[in-house]
C-alpha cells in the first residue's frame, strides 16, 4: 500500500541509538547505496539528512551526507543543504548516465559540487561497479587537492587493491581519509593503509568489525584474521543466495528489530526464504544476541 512507498522518518532516532549502543558505530554515511539515496526525491534526501543530523546530535561523531546526483544543480543544492544543517562532510559519486569520460571532466564535476559547500570536507565515492565510471581512483586523486581545496578523502568501494594501494602510496604526505567499502576484504585494505570503513554490513556486524579493528590496532593479526573470516563466512553465504540492498534491509530489520521497510522500486523486497536462511546463518555464527543455539555450536565465531 501507500505507506510502504513512503519513508518512515520516525525510526531514524531509534536507529541512531541502536547503532551507537548495540554496534559501537558512531560515524554515519547517509543517502548512499544502502540508503537508496539515488532512488529518493531531492526533498526526501533533504529530510533524511536533517533527521540524521538532528537525532545524531551529541551521539554520533561524524555524519557524511552523500549528495551525488545526475544533475549538477541538484547535487549543489544538496551540498549547500548539508552545510546548512551542520553535517560533517559530503560525498559524491560519479554521474552515471551521461558519464565523464576522463579524469579531468570527473574532477571538474566534483569541484563544482564541492564549491557549493566550501566549508565542508569533501569525499569522492568511488563505486565503479554501480556507476559504470571506471576511471581509476588513483588517477582521480592525482592533483585533486589543488582543484578541490576541501578534498578530504575517498570512499573506495571496489575490489581492486592495486588501485586502492596506489591511492594510499601516492598520497602519503597528505592527510587524506581512505575509507574502504568492501566489507569482506577490509582486513586486506587495512594492511594497504585504509584509515576507516563505510559499508552495509556494519549496520549489523559493526560490533564484530570493531573487534577486528581493535585486533589490527594491537597488531594481533591472527585474531584479526579470525574475525575477518567469520565475517566472510556470513557474506559468502548470503552472496550465494543473492545479496544486495534489499537483502541488507531485511537483515537490518532482523538484527536490530527496527522495521526498515521494503526497498523502493526498481528493487524488490527480499524473499522470506532469504531472510529465514540468513537468520539461521547469523544464529549459527553467534551474530544474533538472542542466541539459543550456543550449546555444541561448533561453527560459532566469537
Ligand atoms: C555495492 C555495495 O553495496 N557495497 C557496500 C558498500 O559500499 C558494501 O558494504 C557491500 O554491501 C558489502 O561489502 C557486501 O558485499
Ligand atoms: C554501504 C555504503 O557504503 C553505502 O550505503 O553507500
Amino acid at each position: 500500500g501507500k505507506w510502504e512507498r513512503e519513508i518512515n522518518f520516525s525510526v531514524i532516532g531509534q536507529y541512531v541509538d541502536y547503532l551507537v549502543e548495540e554496534q559501537g558505530v558512531k560515524n554515519i554515511f547517509v543517502n548512499g547505496t544502502t540508503g537508496e539515496g539515488l532512488s529518493l526525491s531531492i526533498s526526501e534526501r533533504r529530510r533524511v539528512a536533517e533527521e540524521w543530523v538532528t537525532k545524531g546530535r551529541n551521539k554520533l561523531d561524524q555524519i557524511v551526507i552523500h549528495v551525488g546526483a545526475l544533475s549538477l544543480k541538484e547535487s549543489q543544492e544538496l551540498a549547500q543543504h548539508a552545510a546548512e544543517i551542520g553535517a560533517d562532510g559530503i560525498a559524491v559519486i560519479a554521474p552515471f548516465f551521461l558519464k565523464p569520460w576522463n579524469k579531468d571532466v570527473l574532477i571538474n564535476f566534483l569541484k563544482e559540487v564541492a564549491a557549493a559547500a566550501p566549508a565542508l570536507p569533501f569525499y569522492y565515492y568511488h563505486i565503479p561497479a554501480l556507476t559504470g565510471v571506471k576511471i581509476r581512483a588513483e588517477e582521480v586523486l592525482g592533483g585533486i587537492q589543488e582543484k578541490i581545496p576541501t578534498f578530504q578523502g575517498l570512499k573506495f568501494s571496489d575490489t581492486d587493491l592495486l588501485d586502492f594501494g596506489q591511492c594510499v602510496d601516492q598520497n602519503r604526505q597528505r592527510q587524506f581519509a581512505f575509507l574502504f567499502g568492501v566489507d569482506e576484504q577490509l582486513l586486506s585494505a587495512l594492511v594497504m593503509g585504509a584509515t576507516g570503513a563505510v559499508g552495509s554490513t556494519y549496520n549489523y556486524l559493526g560490533k564484530k568489525t570493531n573487534q577486528m579493528l581493535e585486533a589490527f590496532e594491537r597488531k594481533d593479526f591472527s585474531s584479526a584474521l579470525n574475525h575477518q573470516f567469520c565475517i566472510q563466512r556470513f557474506i559468502n553465504f548470503v552472496v550465494k543466495l543473492g545479496f544486495g540492498v534489499s537483502q541488507t534491509k531485511a537483515i537490518m530489520t532482523l538484527v536490530s528489530g527496527i522495521p526498515m521497510g521494503p526497498p523502493r522500486l526498481p528493487l524488490q523486497k527480499a524473499s522470506r526464504e532469504f531472510t529465514d536462511n540468513a537468520e539461521a546463518k547469523l544464529r549459527s555464527l553467534d551474530f544474533l544476541s538472542f542466541n539459543d543455539l550456543k550449546d555444541g555450536n561448533l561453527g560459532a565465531c566469537s
